[in-house]
């Protein structure tokens, strides 16, 4: 688990019903507990917190350590700077009692003559994961007087030594991190301390993932993703160009390549049409279109192509060429489930329902969740790349962890969502997602989009309109 898996498992906590000031007075309780199971009670206790939620546990810890101890609390920072509700929450109680000292240090000067020689313990709750940059004043003059008493007094550290990974750092004892290790933090010891997270958190597709695919990585033009979208054919054009659709809702550029025979039904603007030769893709389009490729940063490929054996090769050999992350979805797993090899060192997404999955694999997903999701696993493991297989719960897996989406509803199954997905999903890789968070959020922002129309309509509503809908559902994924 990395530090970012934080601020998205908090954010889907919440989506869940389980509230920031839980998690803050159960982060704040373990460090309390750990120190009086480490050093016993009767303690004489210095807590030094900062403004952020790193500060609020540590008020939570000074509010159940005072129970047993000599507590003295130190804000260092502006009272006024105190950002959550939850930290906020419990600063206000704090102020409140009399068997908390509470000293405000709101710059250096007054830290630096500090004596901290009466203290058995300190606690360290400056800087958490939020840290950005080498400590800044005054919270840097705290923590060098913190390391003025190490070896003298106990320093226990939450959630992370204040200062970390910058060599201006508290020498802690331990730090008290919760839920689970992350991988960034070495070189001091952690006691890991539960807050209250369901093992649904691994698996379940939330807003906090959303959040962080939908990042905008650059001002400019271009800069936010350009998807190439290949699909079409003499039979179909409705299905790439409700690809392209829901893509443009998320990345500044969509090109749709398809045969000029179905391309001139299009007229939308919003779409910059590539037509190619013909009624069909055939292979004499394969250079043409890989060059549409290097332009892109993502592609999907498969909407409404077709199964024409001469099809089928085109896709099969463009995939074995192409070089930028792909969605294969629809027609295009038909072409594939018939080499797999041509996936091969790819970065890509494969897009299955149930029925298409068994054409791949050979075998239809049944059973649990969880009996399902190992056979997506099992599969995406020996293709090593990410399956996104469709259903009433959509189950995602890269071969090492899989997860679950369980936004949309029955009005999904009208033809065409399986598009707007693939567009979703093309998007998401094209903003610089990997495969298994834009597989695992353009099942969630899809399921969004059709939760929110059915508020409005009902189950019955169209895939043009599911893809008319993606802005309000990323709107809605913003806000959270
Ligand atoms: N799910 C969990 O693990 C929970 C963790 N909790 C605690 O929350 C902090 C993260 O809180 P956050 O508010 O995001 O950030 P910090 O408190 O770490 O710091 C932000 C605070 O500090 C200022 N700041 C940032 N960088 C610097 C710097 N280099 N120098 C000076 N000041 C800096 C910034 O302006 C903010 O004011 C996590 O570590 C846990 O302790 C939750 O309480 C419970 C759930
Ligand atoms: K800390």
């Amino acid at each position: 688990m990395r530090i970012e898996d934080v601020y998205i498992w908090d954010i889907n906590a919440k989506w869940l019903g389980i509230n920031p000031y839980q998690l803050m007075e159960n982060a704040g309780a373990g460090v309390a507990r750990v120190i009086e199971e480490r050093f016993g009670r009767d303690l004489r206790v210095a807590v030094f917190s900062g403004t952020g939620n790193n500060g609020g546990d540590g008020f939570v810890a000074a509010r159940h350590l005072s129970f047993e101890n000599d507590v003295t609390l130190f804000l260092v920072g502006d009272e006024a700077k105190i950002r959550s509700e939850e930290a906020r929450h419990n600063w206000e109680i704090l102020k409140g009692l009399n068997f908390v000292k509470i000293k405000v240090l709101k710059d250096s000067a007054y830290i630096k003559s500090l004596d901290l020689g009466c203290y058995d313990v300190i606690v360290d709750a400056l800087l958490g994961a939020g840290t950005k940059g080498e400590p800044r004043e005054p919270i840097r003059s705290a923590i060098e007087k913190i390391n003025e008493y190490a070896g003298k007094a106990k320093i226990v550290s939450v959630d992370l030594p204040s200062g970390y990974p910058s060599n201006v750092r508290v020498k802690a004892d331990f730090a008290v991190t919760f839920q689970w290790d992350k991988e960034e933090y070495e070189g001091f010891e952690r006691v890991i301390v539960k807050i209250g997270y369901p093992r649904e958190l691994y698996h379940l597709v939330g807003p906090g993932d959303a959040k962080f695919a939908l990042r905008k990585k650059g001002e400019h033009k271009g800069q936010n993703g350009k998807l190439l979208v290949i699909g079409g054919s003499e039979d179909y054009f409705g299905a790439p160009y409700l690809t392209s659709k829901a893509a443009g809702y998320l990345v500044d550029l969509v090109y749709l390549a398809m045969p000029e025979y179905s391309a001139k039904r299009i007229t939308d603007p919003d779409v910059i049409l590539r037509p190619v030769e013909g009624r069909n893709f055939t292979g004499e389009h394969l250079g043409e279109v890989l060059k549409l490729a290097e332009k892109a940063d993502a592609v999907v490929i498969g909407p409404g192509i077709g199964l024409a054996e001469e099809t089928k090769k085109f896709v099969r050999e463009f995939i074995k060429r192409c070089e930028r992350p792909m969605v294969i979805d629809a027609d295009g797993l038909k072409a594939v489930a018939e080499d797999l090899s041509v996936l091969e060192g790819k970065t890509f997404v494969l897009t299955p329902h149930a029925g298409e999955f068994k054409v791949l694999f050979g075998e239809k997903p049944e059973g649990s969740l969880e009996e399902k999701a190992k056979l997506v696993m099992e599969k995406a493991g020996q293709i090593d790349g990410v399956v996104l297989l469709k259903g009433a719960y959509d189950i995602i897996s890269n071969g090492r962890v899989w997860k679950y989406n369980r936004t949309g509803n029955r009005g999904m199954t009208t033809g065409g969502t399986g598009d707007v997905l693939a567009g979703l999903v093309g998007a998401l890789l094209a903003l610089g997602n990997g495969p298994l968070r834009a597989a695992s959020v353009g099942a969630f922002l899809n399921g969004l989009a059709g939760d929110m129309l059915k508020e409005e309509l009902g189950e019955n509503f169209t895939a043009l309109e599911l893809a008319k809908k993606v802005p309000v559902a990323v709107k809605r994924v913003l806000e959270f």
